[in-house]
């Protein structure tokens, strides 16, 4: 059979909206079999390295998968927690949030569930999930809040690529992006502000982004373009001036130049221009992970008071935090426009039931 399709199809099955929140995906135990398994998987994504692919494969297989799982394995050991690593335990509590806030507001109407773009849990386990449970609409939302190839293009990939091989395809609305959304803004803000009445303001504030390539944004990649935006607009929440917050990119990896100022290179030259104190934040990532609390957590805090530094402060992702769920309650429920009876309306709501019910 050409196209998987559904033999017993149950014509009293209520239809659903699914809302599928993904992120990246992380390795099933910090030990250097499961790193190497998604890594492989990770990096053998031509959308995250855009390198000619015989020449990759030999790069990839003859030198990084022999070097970097071991490595990686430690970094992950030093974060992990008893219930997994970080970044799968905060998204799998963002969902749950999630599910509470949407099912307050439409009952049963809507389906939340959460998926990871490599490794365990993946996009397709989870579609095939929610679209045997009656999803006929779904609003794919990656935790990513600037665009990217490697991230949000990547992800939209993997559904299309489980989708190629279904006879009868969901209703589909894809978040693409929501660098710039008030609400988003508004859960940094009052996340930085309430950092700040716990611990004193800094000298500066770091505003703190995985890179990417510079070659992606010189061919057309807007990242660097949402992410300085991002910046600004928190800036401005916060009322800050400029020389009071830096934009800087983290986590290079290989040799090719990325997105500049690097935050390692950044933090080891401001104590010599006189910054003792600072503040760092990683806007471009909605849950804490192997990148934020050990990268930025630990290692660069050691580069910044190895350099003279005096105080370094790390502010956590926005993970479940409130003003994050109501945010992304507020981005899913924009994108659901249409898609819902309006509750307000009794008659409305039972007449669309009916015909929602006749639609086969
Ligand atoms: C090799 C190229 C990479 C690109 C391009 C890249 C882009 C990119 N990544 C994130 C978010 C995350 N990356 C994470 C880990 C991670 N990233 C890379 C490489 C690239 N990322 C590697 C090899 C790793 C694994 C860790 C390691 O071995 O160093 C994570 C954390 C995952 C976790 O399990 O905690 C996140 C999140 C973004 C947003 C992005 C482009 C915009
Ligand atoms: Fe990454
Ligand atoms: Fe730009």
């Amino acid at each position: 059979m050409r196209y998987r399709g559904t033999n017993d199809y149950d014509h009293s099955q209520p239809p659903r909206v699914g809302v599928l929140l993904t992120n990246l995906g992380t390795p099933d135990a910090p030990e250097k079999s499961a790193l190497r398994r998604y890594l492989k998987e990770f990096l053998s994504d031509p959308r995250v390295v855009e390198v000619p692919r015989l020449l990759w494969f030999f790069i990839l297989h003859g030198v990084i998968l022999n070097v970097r799982p071991a490595r990686s394995a430690k970094a992950y050991r030093s974060v992990w927690t008893d219930a997994g690593s970080p970044l799968l335990v905060n998204t799998k509590a963002q969902a749950e949030a999630l599910r509470a806030s949407l099912g307050a507001l439409h009952g049963d109407a809507v389906v939340v569930d959460y998926a990871m773009r490599y490794g365990s849990r993946s996009i397709a386990e989870r579609l095939q999930a929610l679209l045997a449970g009656g999803v006929q609409k779904l609003l794919v939302l990656p935790l990513y809040p600037q665009y990217s190839g490697p991230t949000a293009g990547s992800t939209f990939d993997a559904l299309a690529a489980d989708f190629q091989q279904r006879r009868w395809l969901p209703q589909l609305r894809f978040v693409a992006q929501y660098h710039d959304h008030p609400a988003y803004i508004a859960a940094l803000a009052n996340s930085v502000k309430a950092h700040r009445e716990q611990y004193g303001s800094a000298d500066k504030l770091l505003m703190s982004y995985h890179g990417v390539p510079q070659r992606y944004l010189d061919q057309g990649d807007p990242y660097h373009c949402q992410c300085h935006k991002t910046s600004r607009l928190l800036a401005a929440e916060l009322g800050l001036m400029e020389g009071e917050y830096l934009t800087c990119f983290q986590s290079r990896f290989g040799r090719e130049p990325w997105l500049t100022p690097y935050t390692d290179v950044t933090l080891q030259g401001l104590p010599a221009a006189g910054v003792r104190s600072v503040q760092v934040v990683c806007p471009g990532f909605a849950a804490d992970c192997l990148e934020t609390l050990e990268e930025i957590g630990v290692e660069n805090r050691d580069y910044f008071l190895t350099a003279g530094g005096e105080r370094y402060e790390y502010i956590p992702c926005l993970n479940s935090q409130p003003a994050h769920i109501e945010a992304l309650t507020r981005i899913v429920n924009e994108q659901l426009q249409g898609w819902l009876p309006l509750d307000a309306d009794g008659e409305a709501t039972a007449r669309r039931a009916r015909l929602l019910g006749a639609d086969r």
